[in-house]
């Protein structure tokens, strides 16, 4: 029996000694009021036992890891008509980059890009009828938490900044891959990343993904195909350009967000989150993947 308890006790013990802790996003100006000192991390297991240290139950905007729950929702709404309008390809490029996008005519590399995430937003838009309820309600059903929320300030910090986001939008729409207006579908991208989350929460989510789409409380929301579809695609375009230093340093599927989480997991075992505001170059948590990069050396426990 690995002992998962003394193994989060001693890597939170590591990495909050660790003098660089990267550097805030500070692109949303609401995220850079954050303390950069801030490190949790929690494990829950198959077994639904959970494991913890540091500030496990604080919330943070979890940002691009609302990505995979968007496209979640997408797929159990129009199944793999999705796959029509956007790629399964990793990019290799920053997370807001445009420049595949023209040339390869606004069909984004991924859904977990910021173009093939606004793609992703815009069929949400077009399926449901208060999108921005209707999802946050998908969320919280999954986690069977009812506390979950927007944080409205983020929102409206990102709506002003999020410049590279209007350019996207704009670039799919003259391609005629964004069927609603820019704003609207902004509006409702903006909130989904502004979501609040602690790693305790995150893991009750994304135990769906270890747990063949089958929530904790065993209702499923996707089926065994999309959950390997998913966790692919975690894998191989979780982290932008850093997926290959991930699945060689840590060897999960994951995703991170510019809040600092990382959530990861391994099928049928354990489904962990970290949080550390501070990001390395590529916009990756700095200290989260460090932390993982131990949890999976520590237990031996990788999909290698
Ligand atoms: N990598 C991220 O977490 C980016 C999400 C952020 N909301 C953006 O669109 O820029």
């Amino acid at each position: 029996m690995i002992d998962f308890q003394s193994i989060l006790t001693s890597i939170n013990e590591a990495v909050i000694h660790e003098k660089d802790k990267g550097k805030i996003a500070d692109y949303i100006p609401e995220l850079a009021k954050i303390d950069i000192n801030n490190f949790g991390i929690h494990l829950i297991d198959s077994q639904q036992e959970n494991y913890a240290a540091g500030n496990s139950d604080e919330q943070f905007s979890i940002q691009s890891i609302s990505k995979v729950l968007s496209l979640s929702m997408v797929l159990g709404l129009i199944g793999e008509k999705v796959w029509k309008r956007v790629d399964v390809e990793p990019s290799g490029d920053p997370f807001n980059h445009l420049s595949l996008l023209e040339l390869e005519n606004g069909i984004p590399r991924n859904p977990l890009i910021n173009p093939g995430a606004i793609v992703i937003a815009d069929i949400l838009v077009s399926q449901l009828e208060n999108p921005k309820e209707e999802f946050l309600a998908f969320v919280q059903n999954i986690a069977n938490d009812y506390t979950i929320d927007y944080d409205k300030e983020v929102a409206k910090s990102e709506k002003r900044t999020g410049f590279m986001n209007f350019a996207a939008a704009n670039l799919l729409k003259s391609y005629d891959n964004l069927n609603n207006d820019v704003d609207v579908v902004l509006d409702f991208y903006f909130h989904q990343c502004s979501l609040s989350m602690s790693c305790a929460q995150l893991t009750h989510i994304f135990y769906m993904f270890m747990n063949h789409g089958k929530c904790r409380r065993n209702k499923a929301y996707l089926t065994l195909s999309q959950v390997k579809r998913i966790n692919a695609i975690m894998l191989t375009c979780g982290f932008y350009d850093e997926a290959g230093e991930f699945a060689f340093e840590v060897g999960l599927p994951g995703k991170s967000g510019v809040g600092g989480g990382i959530v990861a997991l391994l099928p049928n075992k354990f489904c962990v989150a970290t949080w550390s505001p501070g990001l390395n170059p590529k916009g990756n948590s700095k200290l989260g993947m460090l932390a993982l990069e131990k949890l999976t050396t520590q237990t031996e426990l990788s999909i290698f």
